[in-house]
């Protein structure tokens, strides 16, 4: 069930800002993961990674109350005082607390204030060897972790069986490849203010983007702010609003998968705006095993149309990407 506002629904004539221009809200498709017609969810599947590199998925099997339970935790913890979170701070494997201005997703952002990053800040959660907060503060926090990230993890594998159909690909073949092996997913928990300093006024919350691994699985609290670009070299670049969906996750594709698919499916540049109101999100962002070379599926490429991209090892290309965002 689609459960938009009026004011969502109202056609919305483009506005330009600079270089950029903003065209209203864009109508994503929701794909149902409980079809019985899996090849009609493959193919549905297929023509959203084509056409938008983001979709919604609905009927997933995330429990209401397990999301709910998710952002009470996370509603928590980020109004803290900033020492206690710090003490929590991410660390070299990648779990744990970033305080705000500690990542800039877009490098070429046109926000030239004083910050030196993106507003929001985050919680970073892997499959093992995490940072927890003191259980005595905390007491529910590990067990709701836990349990989103294995609940997450399997719709993610659910939705990488029906993209793998998507491309003629066995829907094992991401699990007999070995990219599911210890993947590398990670649940995020995303805080970005409200009112926001003088000095930070056209920051972004999360600048323009496109996410580096195979998919990013993504739940908001309803707040709008998401954009995306879909065509990244049009000038002006023209960014929409990705409307929520009640009980929808949205789904997007990441880099790693656009380099599988050749350019096929597309890594969408998005962005999250200030609308200055206080915003959570969780985003599980699901990457390949480490260890897995990423070339172009064979069914991708031909001689007109060459790969595009050299093969690169996964965790290679992951950590040269996430180091250029942290300073
Ligand atoms: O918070 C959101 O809506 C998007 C977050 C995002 O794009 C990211 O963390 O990569
Ligand atoms: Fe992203």
């Amino acid at each position: 069930m689609r459960r938009r506002s009026d004011q969502q629904q109202q056609q919305q004539l483009p506005i330009t800002l600079g270089r950029r221009e903003m065209a209203g809200s864009v109508d994503l498709p929701v794909v149902d993961l409980a079809s019985p017609d899996v090849r009609a969810a493959a193919d549905a599947v297929r023509k959203a990674c084509v056409e938008h590199g983001f979709f919604y998925v609905s009927n997933h099997g995330v429990d209401g109350a397990l999301l709910e339970a998710v952002f009470a935790e996370s509603r928590r913890f980020f109004p803290q005082a900033m020492d206690g979170k710090m003490a929590l701070r991410r660390g070299s494997n990648h779990r744990g607390y970033t305080p705000p201005y500690a990542e800039k997703l877009d490098a070429a952002s046109e926000f030239t204030g004083s910050a030196a990053g993106d507003l929001k800040e985050s919680f970073y959660i892997g499959p093992d060897l995490n940072r927890w907060p003191s259980e005595e503060l905390f007491p529910s926090w590990k067990d709701t972790m836990e349990l989103y990230h294995s609940t997450t993890l399997a719709v993610g594998e659910r939705i990488l069986s029906l993209i793998a159909l998507s491309l003629d690909l066995d829907a094992e073949f991401f699990h007999k490849i070995g990219a599911l092996n210890c993947p590398s997913a990670f649940v995020r928990l995303l805080h970005y203010p409200g009112e926001v300093n003088e000095s930070d006024r056209g920051n972004y919350g999360a600048s323009a983007h496109s996410d580096y691994g195979m998919i990013t699985l993504l739940a908001t609290d309803g707040t709008p702010g998401l954009q995306i670009c879909r065509e990244k070299d049009r000038h002006p670049q023209v960014w929409e609003d990705v409307p929520h969906i009640d009980g929808t996750l949205i789904v997007n594709i990441g880099d790693l998968l656009e380099r599988w698919t050749n350019c096929l499916f597309r890594s969408t540049l998005h962005q999250v705006v200030a609308v200055g109101k206080e915003r959570y999100s969780v985003a599980l962002f699901l990457d390949p095993n480490p260890d897995i070379v990423v070339r172009c599926f064979e069914s991708c490429c031909n001689e007109a149309n060459p790969p595009r991209f050299p093969p690169i090892k996964s965790g290679d290309y992951l950590k040269e990407r996430l180091s250029a965002t942290y300073k």
